[in-house]
């Protein structure tokens, strides 16, 4: 394998993840960032996302001396093949994705560049934006490659070494050979495309995901009403390998700092060109309608009026796994709530940031003290194995409502506690 001197800018989930593991592969990799906190943390070997096997690979990296972290983007290119963006392309105005720090690195990056650069966008980016890019940088020399990435948080470090494909895409079938090449070590299917069908395929591939938890979701809903349990539904679809077993649990409505902004930017992308991507947007109201589903179910719980009521919150991340909080659907239920005047005291193992509109305790017994009524709201394995009895002596209602389907009904049952789950009819008795 050719060991290549790579430059990653943007030291985020995606940016950290992907140059410790090429660093990880033998290659020599530069990471920058304008934070310099983050930077100077970095470089201490101090990881702040929770990333499975990530804070060890930063720490071998740097051993190893093929890791190195500055927040000087001239030097972090100076002598670099290839430049990897990963730059945070959040919502923008209208739900179309913010560009500006891809765009404001392309234009310095302009003057810096070694000759004969190839620039890598991994950032999540509509079609269109690797051409907008070589013409930021306005360099012949330099080809723009479009890779993007599909790693989760919470497995980034094990889904970006063992990926089930990696997509690279340009207008310049060497520069994609030569990227195609930095990953070859990893053994995955690679598909080589033209730029815009590679980025087309983050925004399918993101939203046909979204696409189907509002679908499972939308079932759940109909389970309740007709009687069925939406366990063993998916538990049948997913036997038929063209659905698959994964990604059909229904939850309090998905989110994360991605499905919520790539879904709205490809409703956005759909728009330029005149086209009213309703299955979309119907994912996007689905999602909505869920979080709304739960606020109504605790309502109905402590009694059809949440003003005053006191809600014991498990769970605030957008997912196990993670300590990200970015447009979690915890939050957004939890928003729901407050506005409607309940009183929130919430646990996760992950959170201790203060946050508006709730408590934030340490323990889930505090959480659940008092409380009318319990929402579960991520699938934290620790909320398994609780003392049930001791929340039921905590509690001031009976109701646990168990939005990811995570909890043992007869555990809970015992404890002379009512255990409502999604996409099931509720238990006719409490203990
Ligand atoms: N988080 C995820 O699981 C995944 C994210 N993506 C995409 O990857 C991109 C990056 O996402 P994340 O890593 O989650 O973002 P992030 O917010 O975790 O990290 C972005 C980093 O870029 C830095 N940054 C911002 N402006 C900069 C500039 N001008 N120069 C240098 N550094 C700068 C920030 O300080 C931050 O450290 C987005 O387009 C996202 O959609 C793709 C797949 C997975
Ligand atoms: O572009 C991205 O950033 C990434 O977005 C998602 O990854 P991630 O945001 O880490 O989270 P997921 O594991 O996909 O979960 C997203 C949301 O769906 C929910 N979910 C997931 C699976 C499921 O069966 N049910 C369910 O409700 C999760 O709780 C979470 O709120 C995609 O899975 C990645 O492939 C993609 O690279």
């Amino acid at each position: 394998m050719f060991v290549r001197r790579i430059a990653v800018v943007g030291t985020g989930y995606v940016g950290l993840t992907t140059g410790a593991c090429l660093a990880s592969l033998g290659h020599r990799v530069v990471c920058a960032d304008v934070d310099v906190v983050k930077v100077a943390r970095l470089r201490a070997g101090q990881v702040d996302i929770l990333e499975p096997g990530l804070t060890e690979l930063v720490g071998e990296g740097q051993a190893a001396g093929r890791l190195r972290f500055t927040h000087d983007l001239t030097d972090a290119v100076a002598d670099a093949e290839v430049v990897f963006l990963c730059l945070p392309t959040p919502m923008g105005a209208g739900g179309a994705a913010d560009l500006s720090a891809v765009e404001s690195v392309a234009r310095d990056l302009r003057r810096v560049l070694p000759y004969g650069t190839v620039v890598v966008c991994k950032s999540t980016v509509p079609v269109g934006t690797s051409q907008r890019v070589a013409a930021l940088l306005g360099r012949e020399d330099v080809a723009v490659v479009s890779n993007p990435e599909f790693l989760r948080e919470g497995s980034a470090v094990r889904d970006f070494l063992h990926p089930d494909r990696i997509v690279v895409g340009s207008d310049s079938p060497q520069a994609a050979e030569r990227v195609a090449a930095l990953f070859a070590k990893l053994g995955a299917p690679t598909v080589l495309m033209d730029a815009a069908s590679a980025e087309m395929v983050k925004y399918a591939a993101n939203c046909f995901l979204a696409m189907k938890l509002s679908y499972v979701n939308a079932v759940a809903e109909l389970c309740e009403l007709v009687g069925a349990d939406v366990s063993s539904v998916t538990d049948g679809m997913g036997y038929d390998r063209r659905i698959g077993q994964s990604f059909l649990q229904p939850g309090p409505g998905w989110g994360g700092s991605c499905l919520p902004k790539d879904t709205h930017a490809m409703v956005r992308i759909a728009e330029s060109v005149g086209v009213d991507f309703a299955l979309v947007k119907a994912t996007i109201d689905t999602n909505h309608r869920q979080q709304r589903r739960v606020v109504d179910k605790v309502r109905d719980a402590v009694g059809g009026t949440l003003a005053g009521a006191r809600v014991g919150i498990l769970g605030l991340a957008f997912k196990a796994g993670t300590n990200d909080l970015r447009d979690s659907p915890a939050l957004a239920v939890a928003e729901l709530l407050a506005f409607e005047g309940a009183e929130l005291v919430a646990y996760d193992p992950e959170i201790r940031e203060p946050l508006v509109g709730m408590t934030v305790v340490d323990d889930a017994y505090s959480a659940v003290r008092d409380a009318d009524a319990v929402v579960l709201l991520t699938e934290w394995p620790e909320f398994r194995t609780l003392d049930w009895a001791r929340v039921a002596g905590l509690m001031n209602g009976v109701l646990v409502l168990d939005t990811r389907n995570h909890l043992d009904d007869d555990a809970l049952h015992r404890a002379g506690l009512l255990r409502e789950g999604l996409g099931r009819r509720l238990p006719a008795t409490a203990g």
